[in-house]
C-alpha cells in the first residue's frame, strides 16, 4: 500500500534509512538491516576503510543494500567538502549526506558551514542531502541551493528524545518541494510515526536500533512504525475537537 520514495530520480520503495553506528556486533547489523527492509543504509568515511577486507561495507554489499556516505566527524565546511570527494572516490557514488557538526556536546549542525559545503558541493555535481537543524528558513536556504532532499532533526543525535519541536517539522515538510528525511534523534517507534504524519517523507535513524536491547526487533518496529505513519498521513486524520462529537448522531433514536 505504500508508494515509493523518490529522491533525485531514484526510487525507494522502503522510507527507512538506517545507520550502523552503535552496533553491537556485524550480526546485529545484519539481522536489523533485513527486519528493517531499508534499501538505503550510510556509512561514515572516516570510520571505514574502503579498502579493507571484512569491514561492514562488505557486510553491506552481501545484503544488498546502497551505501550513502556521509561526512560524520566534520566540523567545518572545508573538512566536509574534502571528505565528500574521497567518498566520490572511494565509493563511486556522487551522493553524499552533508554532516557539519558546531560541536561536540550537542553535536548539532553548523548551519553556516553546512550552507557553505552544501552549495560548493552542489556546484561540483554532488547529490547532497544535509542533516540539519528544524529550521524552516535554513531548510528553504539548502532547498534553493539545490539539494536533493532535506534532513531536519527530531532531537539531537543519539538522545532518543524523539521530535522536539513539531510544529518547525511540520513547516518544513509543508514548504518542502524536495523529500523531507527526519534524520537523528528518533527513540522508539512512536517517534517515527509521529514524524511521518507530520508530513515526513522518509526516517533515517541509528541509534534507537542499534542500542536497543533487541536491535532486530526494534528495526521492525520502526518498518512499522515508519508505514503506519505514513499511510495516516496520507488518509488524512480527523480534525481535533475540544468537545466531544457523537461518533452516531441522536437524530432518528427511538425516544426512551
Ligand atoms: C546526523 C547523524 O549523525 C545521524 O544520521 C545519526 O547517524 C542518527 O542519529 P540517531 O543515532 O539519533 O538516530
Amino acid at each position: 500500500m505504500t508508494d515509493p520514495l523518490t529522491i533525485a530520480g531514484r526510487t525507494f520503495e522502503s522510507r527507512l534509512i538506517l545507520g550502523t553506528g552503535g552496533a553491537a556486533s556485524h550480526t546485529d547489523i545484519a539481522e536489523s538491516i533485513t527486519a528493517s527492509g531499508t534499501e538505503l543504509v550510510t556509512v561514515a568515511l572516516r570510520r571505514v576503510n574502503p579498502e579493507a577486507e571484512g569491514t561492514v561495507l562488505d557486510l553491506l554489499e552481501k545484503l544488498g543494500v546502497d551505501i550513502l556516505p556521509n561526512t560524520a566527524g566534520c566540523f567545518t565546511a572545508e573538512q566536509a567538502v574534502r571528505t565528500a570527494r574521497l567518498a566520490r572516490e572511494a565509493f563511486e557514488t556522487n551522493w553524499i549526506k552533508l554532516e557539519v557538526i558546531g560541536d561536540e556536546n550537542s553535536l548539532l549542525p553548523d548551519q553556516v558551514e553546512l550552507l557553505e559545503a552544501a552549495e560548493t558541493l552542489i556546484g561540483e555535481g554532488f547529490v547532497v542531502l544535509p542533516y540539519t537543524n528544524d529550521d524552516p528558513i535554513l531548510a528553504r536556504h539548502l532547498e534553493e541551493a539545490g539539494c536533493a532532499a532535506i534532513m531536519p532533526l527530531a532531537a539531537p543525535i543519539g538522545t532518543g528524545l524523539g521530535v522536539r519541536n513539531p510544529h518547525n517539522l511540520a513547516m518544513i515538510c509543508d514548504q518542502a518541494r524536495v523529500p523531507v528525511i527526519c534524520d537523528a534523534g528518533i527513540g522508539t517507534a512512536s517517534d517515527a510515526s509521529q514524524a511521518m504524519e507530520l508530513g515526513c517523507d522518509a526516517i533515517m535513524l541509528a541509534t534507537a536500533v542499534t542500542r536497543a536491547e533487541k536491535p532486530a526487533l526494534m528495526a521492525h518496529a520502526m518498518k512499522l512504525a515508519v508505514e503506519a505513519g505514513h499511510a495516516a498521513r496520507n488518509a488524512g486524520r480527523i480534525p481535533r475537537r475540544h468537545l466531544a462529537h457523537a461518533s452516531t448522531t441522536f437524530e432518528g433514536m427511538a425516544e426512551l
